[in-house]
């Protein structure tokens, strides 16, 4: 490895589900031969997203490419298991060109960045920018920010709560430490949509950062990768919440599983899932399904009340073939009755 030039490696940051692993799996589709090794941390262990991109056939999605750091927010995680996958990646005979790092949709990004100055890796690789990805329509619809009379009528009711918005915070935090935002799902909004949002959003971000709408992450590796930020070095300029706190827990936010046997019937399925999101605070599912009779695996992908899904691959023979979601919401979810509704034992509410 030439010891004078430092390895790029580029933050994909962005909230749960806005987009980050579609938009990972575009820029290994147009890589061009670039060697770029994936580092992918995920909310909710069940690995959805390495499958997906292990799956999705691209030349450089392999198993040796695919790195998966599983337990916990790399945010929280950085010296136990960030920084040493970190150097036996930059120790390989054949260290890569480029490094890619998914965060977590909970992750923090400033911690991550702030790593780049540990010894073991700050003189062999350099974050060459923070792309923090927005789901467009879901920012629009005023998701991610606070609403100053809910605030107000909280404190007038209880001042000893602690009235922050998580979902803003964690948003402000990947939005304030970017270089550059993608504006992603530009095809759920109309262009007058989109404008306003570009307005709204060119108030929030550090001058300089430029927006970027896109649909499925579709957008040239030339405009995401080659930044040369040296974020780790400007770390002043990259405001955050937890600025001043050593440590940031994701207590305001919990996930869990739901095992559930061959799925027969999937529309019924689906309509279980829209109405157990309808009725709490769940944020995200996702996970794969054993539909009888097929060959192929079925993957669920939910995002606030849109739901994707599609075969994705045929189960491998050495494979238990199973069906299992991960959900993530706000603390304080009614597991029991979120299973329930989704397996379908839940009473149906009277119409
Ligand atoms: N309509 C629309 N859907 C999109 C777009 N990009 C991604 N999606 C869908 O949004 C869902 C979430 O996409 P992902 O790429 O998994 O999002 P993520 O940010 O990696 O999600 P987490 O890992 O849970 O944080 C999937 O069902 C995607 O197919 C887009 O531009 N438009």
């Amino acid at each position: 490895m030439n010891s004078l030039r430092k390895i790029p490696a580029t933050v994909i940051t962005g909230f749960l589900g806005a987009g980050k692993t579609t938009l990972v799996r575009h820029l290994m589709e147009q890589a061009n031969g670039k060697r770029i090794a994936l580092i992918i941390n995920e909310f909710g262990d069940l690995g959805v997203d390495r499958e997906i991109l292990a799956a999705c056939g691209v030349e450089g999605c392999t198993e040796d490419t695919i790195i998966e750091l599983a337990n916990g927010c790399i945010c929280c995680t950085v010296a136990d298991e960030f920084l040493p996958t970190m150097d036996a990646l930059l120790n390989r005979a054949d260290p890569p060109d480029h490094i890619v790092i998914e965060t977590s949709g909970l992750a923090l990004p400033k911690p991550l960045v702030k790593a780049f100055h540990w010894p073991e890796i700050r003189h062999r690789v350099t974050v060459d920018g923070v792309i923090a990805v927005i789901d467009a329509n879901a920012t629009a619809a005023g998701r991610f920010a606070d609403d100053p009379e809910a605030v107000q009528a909280m404190r007038e009711a209880d001042d000893s709560l602690d009235h922050d918005n998580p979902l803003e915070e964690v948003f402000t935090d990947q939005l304030l430490c970017a270089d550059m935002v993608v504006l992603n799902k530009a095809d759920l909004l109309d262009d007058a949509g989109l404008a306003a949002l570009e307005t709204a959003l060119k108030a929030q971000v550090r001058p300089g950062v430029h927006l970027v709408p896109t649909a499925y992450g579709k957008i040239d590796p030339a405009v995401l990768l080659g930044l040369d930020k040296a974020a780790e070095d400007d770390l002043d300029a990259r405001p955050s919440h937890h600025d001043g706190d050593d440590e940031h827990d994701h207590e305001d936010f919990e996930t869990f599983f739901i095992d559930l046997g061959p799925v027969e019937d999937l529309d019924a399925l689906e309509a279980r899932l829209l109405t157990a999101i309808n009725e709490h605070d769940i944020l995200r599912i996702k996970g794969f399904l054993d539909v009888p009779g097929k060959a192929m695996r079925h993957l669920v992908q939910a995002v606030g009340p849109r739901l994707d899904h599609y075969y994705d691959r045929p189960w491998k023979a050495d494979e238990q073939r199973a069906s299992r979601l991960v959900v993530i919401g706000l603390h304080g979810l009614d597991r029991d009755a979120i299973t329930a509704r989704i397996r379908g034992l839940a009473p149906v509410a009277a119409l």
